[in-house]
């Protein structure tokens, strides 16, 4: 019986997936195999020993001890792409809001209440504090062209927009789904100083902290409207208060209001809603369910953060998936363990990722604790396990 401690509210779709003869799902549960997390801080959750591995259902895995895990061998999962669209339609959603003062037009609209037969023509005359521009041949610099940067280049174009996209590390499949009129700009400097919206859709992590500050602010046309649905940390809120009275930044939409932010009229805050559609939960939920149970009954694993995307077919007989840092002769004394202990390898395949790599090694021989715990014995090795296969 496999135990999957759930953290947030995860949606059935996904959780159904764990067939109640082999798993066993809640919210509290002791020694659990695996853990399914939305947006819950676990730099300061203290991961059971029994943990194998982590689903982030969602794309954002800041909220996990990622660096801690890989030397633990916990294998963290996300679900790349299943909630792009939901977070798409809320930046475009953003950049409408970002344009007409609808909000605060609708604002005002209710502040009439009461007034009767008079509030057509209040309205009519009213309504000229409220206007705003078109998004129509605008200029959109959309930064990080990942699953939700190409849906909101794509369709930004589709509606008119002159979009560019800046992205170093731009991954072939992203390429080949981005509209080929979508400009690539050649520097982050280049993008934000020709546009007059910028989106942001790249993770937080060291490298990008803090990317929007002031110096990139002072290179930015006057009037600018910058969209952030993808992390905080990305801005710095001091830099961007200053940009805002400096009239250099006109708008600034965020899905992460902080208590500075929300003094500031000229800041648009959505509390967190970017991925906060059925739909998209549904997606991530089911995605991170079946990237576990394949995980724990196979060894196989796909859309790893930590450790590479490694699978093999599964057969009959014995498996064994080894975790270790990408160093040399690991390979080497693994089978050299086995051969010392009589297995035959029928099929196995290495991969590495980062500093870290996985090996899954059939053989035709069960597998036995004293193996299990000479193979954990290697200077270097992270994780080992076993799994019969029926
Ligand atoms: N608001 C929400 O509810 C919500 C929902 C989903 C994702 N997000 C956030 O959005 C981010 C992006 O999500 P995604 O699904 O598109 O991820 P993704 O991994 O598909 O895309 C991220 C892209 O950013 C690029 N990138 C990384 N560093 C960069 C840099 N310094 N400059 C330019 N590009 C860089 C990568 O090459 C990649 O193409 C997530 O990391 C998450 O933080 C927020
Ligand atoms: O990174 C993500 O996927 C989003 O920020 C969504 O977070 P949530 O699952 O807490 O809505």
């Amino acid at each position: 019986m496999h135990k999957i401690l759930t953290l947030n509210k995860i949606a059935s779709k996904g959780l159904d997936l764990f067939s109640r003869d082999l798993y066993e799902v809640a919210s509290e549960i002791g020694h659990p195999d695996a853990i399914i997390v939305r947006s819950q801080d676990m730099h300061s959750f203290e991961i059971p020993e029994t943990v194998k591995a982590i689903a982030r259902a969602g794309a954002g895995t800041n909220n996990i001890p990622v660096d801690t895990c890989s030397q633990r061998g916990i294998v963290v999962f996300n679900t790349p792409g299943a909630n792009a669209n939901s977070v798409k339609e809320l930046t475009l959603t953003g950049m409408f809001l970002a344009s007409r003062k609808i909000f605060r037009g609708m604002e005002w609209v209710k502040s009439l209440v009461g007034r009767g037969d008079e509030i057509p023509a209040l309205v009519e005359k009213g309504k000229k504090e409220f206007t705003g521009n078109e998004i129509r041949g605008k200029k959109l610099g959309v930064i990080g062209l990942g699953a939700i940067g190409v849906d909101v280049a794509n369709d930004a174009e589709r509606l008119g927009m002159i979009v560019s996209g800046y992205d170093p590390f731009i991954s072939v499949e992203a390429a080949w789904g981005l509209s080929p009129s979508i400009k690539k700009a050649e520097t982050l400097e280049a993008l934000i100083s020709e546009s007059d919206y910028i989106s942001v859709h790249i993770p937080l992590n060291d490298q990008t902290r803090g990317i929007l500050n002031r110096e990139r602010f002072s290179r930015m046309k006057r009037g600018v409207k910058v969209l952030n649905f993808s992390r905080g940390g990305l801005v710095n809120n001091t830099d961007m208060l200053e940009a805002i009275q400096a009239g250099i930044v006109d708008r600034y939409v965020t899905d992460f209001p902080d208590d500075s932010l929300l003094r500031e009229e000229n800041v648009i805050a959505i509390p967190h809603l970017g991925a906060s559609t059925p739909e998209a939960e549904e997606n991530c939920a089911v995605m991170a369910a079946r990237q576990l149970i394949t995980f724990l009954e196979t060894g196989n694993i796909l859309n790893s953060v930590n450790f590479p995307d490694c699978s093999m077919p599964l057969t009959t007989g014995t498996r064994i998936i080894i975790g270790n840092r990408n160093i040399p002769n690991m390979v080497g004394q693994i089978t050299t363990i086995l051969a010392e202990e009589s297995m035959n390898i029928s099929e196995m395949i290495n991969r590495h990722k980062d500093g870290y790599a996985y090996n899954i090694i059939d053989v035709e021989s069960p597998g036995t604790d004293a193996l299990l715990t000479k193979l954990k014995g290697i200077e270097g090795v992270v994780m080992a396990r076993i799994i019969d296969k029926k």
